[in-house]
């Protein structure tokens, strides 16, 4: 039976310093993405989209072990039977700030997390979080996904390593700026075509302080197609994809058969 997926893609805007306006905004596009005829069966959000990247003040502003946004979270994929990848938030632990995503079932589970291991040093995250120490994975509908945070596609050893798990989908949220629009576009495509894997990416869009977001998150297939692309706005980006088409591009190009991995570097 043909596995598909309608997924919803929350492209906002995120005022940095400002959670509680932050929520208020995530929470009217959420109600928007549930309005129509026909509801998602995943909906994800940007990275860090409580906080932005308020990084002088992020132990204050950050959500005390994630309790209110998992609360909030679980119990609106509950009510709407919808699968949640919640973008990442700034979350306070006892050894300091993460940058989590948290996912959850229609049930209102919780399905998996996972803090960015990739901090990125052109914006001084090194200083302010902690990195993750686990690769991220779920599962939806029965079918093996990913999880990984802006900077974490300039890896592609941590995609590969997904994909050689089982994934079948990598989920992507991001605070990705200008002027990197190309590097946003190519880095993500590449992890789609090599790994053979859709790939859902949902950037923020706006701006914070000097840098400015370009939004453009993305849908791309395992043959490197694009399902569905955003502009700069802020709003809702659709898309259906067919978890079929993921064996069947591997079995096209077997890829993960021909790897000689014996000769490959083990770093
Ligand atoms: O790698 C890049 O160019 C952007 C990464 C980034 O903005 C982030 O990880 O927050």
């Amino acid at each position: 039976m043909a596995k598909q997926l309608r997924l919803a893609l929350l492209q906002m805007n995120i005022e940095a310093g400002f959670p509680d306006q932050n929520l208020a905004k995530l929470k009217s596009l959420l109600e928007e993405a549930m309005q129509g005829e026909v509801k998602p069966d995943v909906v994800m959000f940007p990275e860090m989209w409580n906080t932005g990247y308020a990084l002088t003040e992020i132990e204050q502003l950050a959500d005390p072990d994630g309790e209110a946004t998992i609360a909030f979270l679980s119990e609106f994929s509950k009510q709407h039977g919808v699968y949640i990848v919640g973008g990442s938030i700034a979350e306070a632990k006892a050894d300091g700030v993460y940058n989590t995503i948290y996912a959850f079932d229609r049930e209102g589970n919780r399905i998996g997390d996972y803090s960015k291991i990739h901090l990125f040093r052109l914006m001084e995250e090194e200083k302010y979080l902690q990195a993750g120490e686990k690769q991220g994975r779920l599962v939806i509908e029965g079918e093996q996904a990913g999880m990984m945070i802006c900077y974490d596609i300039r890896f592609p050893e941590l995609a590969r390593t997904l994909a050689l798990g089982g994934a079948k989908l990598l989920f992507v949220p991001a605070e990705w700026p200008n002027p990197r629009l190309h590097h946003w576009r190519t880095l993500l495509m590449a992890r789609a075509i090599e790994n053979q894997m859709y790939v859902i990416a949902c950037n923020r869009m706006g701006t914070s302080g000097e840098t400015v977001f370009f939004g453009h998150s993305l849908v791309i297939d395992p043959w490197g197609e694009i399902v569905a692309e955003a502009g700069e706005e802020e709003g809702i980006l659709w898309a259906d994809i067919d978890l079929d088409l993921v064996s069947e591009v591997r079995s096209r190009i077997p890829v993960f058969e021909d790897r000689r991995p014996q000769l490959y570097f083990k770093g």
